[in-house]
């Protein structure tokens, strides 16, 4: 049994990796955090979800004592909370001998130079930051099992990269084009005047500039041009991506990379047939479909995941059960 310290609980992907955790016989909670003067510590979860009735833990102020308490009492730590506060939290947890799982990007580059550009800050951290390992969970198993300090990754590099790693050794110089949008829920839980009920309407954001580019071109090794959206509902991401092979690619190629998830159960790939949104919301789960014109070399990608699941808390879950070999 590992037991596992949730911090930014009463967030979004907080909360959601917390019913996870609980869910799952060979994990425990050490127990919730919260900021020291958050507004809502010492409120149980349950009242702040009561969806998970069943969680009566309270969300506890993260005090230097509690830190400590953490560092006796639990095997890890889940870092639910923004890039900057993570940045700290995961190399005191990490230094102190603890596992962390950081679903923030504030260690998921491994050059400290892109961080004040993309991030708003300089990276403070490099020694731990050595020791990250990019947590996509059907991808890098073994890194995930050897380092204790994960960044798990962004909601929208993660439905890009599923479609488009496979795919790699057919990508010619030419960029995939991602055009992908995203539930309300991917801004987090604090009150934003854009997230709010009446001005969400379906539009991009962060048009050449949003900090996912880079993640996501980093980790395929590859550039891509990638546009993000706002949608008017709750959960979950459609990426659909356009991007032209290699000449002589043919159909069968294709089915043979994406064989690759063949052994993924959470991840499926389907030929001629696109997933919807609805298809993944509250689940762990991955689909991806595709369509190939042989003639012109184009291919279209959908991917769809629930950005707080897969996205987040879910592929969280994965890294813990892979590194702790749950
Ligand atoms: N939402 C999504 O779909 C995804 C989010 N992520 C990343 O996950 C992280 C969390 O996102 P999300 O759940 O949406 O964010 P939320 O804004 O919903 O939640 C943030 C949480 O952090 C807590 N918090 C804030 N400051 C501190 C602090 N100093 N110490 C301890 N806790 C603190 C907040 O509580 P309080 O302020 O009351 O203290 C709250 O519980 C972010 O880095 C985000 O970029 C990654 C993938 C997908
Ligand atoms: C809809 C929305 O606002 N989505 C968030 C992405 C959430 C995510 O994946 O978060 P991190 O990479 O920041 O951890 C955004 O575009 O900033």
């Amino acid at each position: 049994m590992k037991n596992i310290a949730i911090i930014g609980a009463s967030g979004y992907t907080g909360a959601q990796i917390t019913a996870l955790i609980d869910a799952d016989a060979s994990l425990s909670i050490q127990g919730l955090y919260v900021s020291e003067n958050s507004l809502d510590k010492g409120r149980l979860l349950a009242d702040l979800y009561p969806t998970y009735q069943h969680i009566q833990i309270p969300l506890s102020p993260l005090s230097a004592a509690a830190k400590q308490t953490i560092v006796e009492q639990a095997d890890a730590v889940v870092l639910a909370t923004e890039h900057s506060v993570s940045l700290e939290l995961a190399a005191f947890f990490y230094q102190q001998g603890l596992a962390v799982f950081d679903l923030s990007g504030a260690y998921r580059f491994a050059d400290v130079e892109q961080y004040p550009k993309w991030y708003g800050f300089e990276h403070t951290q490099a020694a731990v930051l050595a020791d990250a390992v990019y947590g996509l969970a059907e991808w890098n198993h073994e890194q995930i099992a050897q380092s204790k300090m994960i960044a798990v990754p962004g909601c929208y590099p993660t439905a890009s990269l599923t479609a488009l790693k496979p795919l790699k050794p057919m990508l010619t110089d030419a960029y995939p084009v991602i055009n992908a949008v995203s539930g309300v829920t991917g801004a987090g839980r604090k009150a934003q005047l854009h997230t709010s009920f009446c001005e969400v309407s379906l539009t991009p954001y962060g048009v050449l500039g949003h900090r996912h580019q880079p993640e996501i071109a980093t980790q395929l090794g590859q550039e891509v041009i990638f546009t993000p959206h706002l949608g008017n509902f709750k959960r979950g991401i459609l990426a659909t991506i356009t991007v032209q092979l290699a000449k002589g690619t043919t159909e069968a190629d294709i089915a043979a990379a994406y064989q690759i998830y063949d052994d993924c159960p959470l991840v499926s790939v389907k030929h001629n047939q696109f997933p919807k949104v609805d298809d993944v919301v509250n689940t762990p789960n991955c689909i991806v479909g595709w369509k190939y014109d042989p003639q012109s070399n184009y291919l279209v990608v959908a991917s769809a995941i629930d950005n707080l699941m897969k996205g987040a808390a879910s592929q969280g879950l994965q890294c813990i059960k892979i590194h702790f070999g749950l």
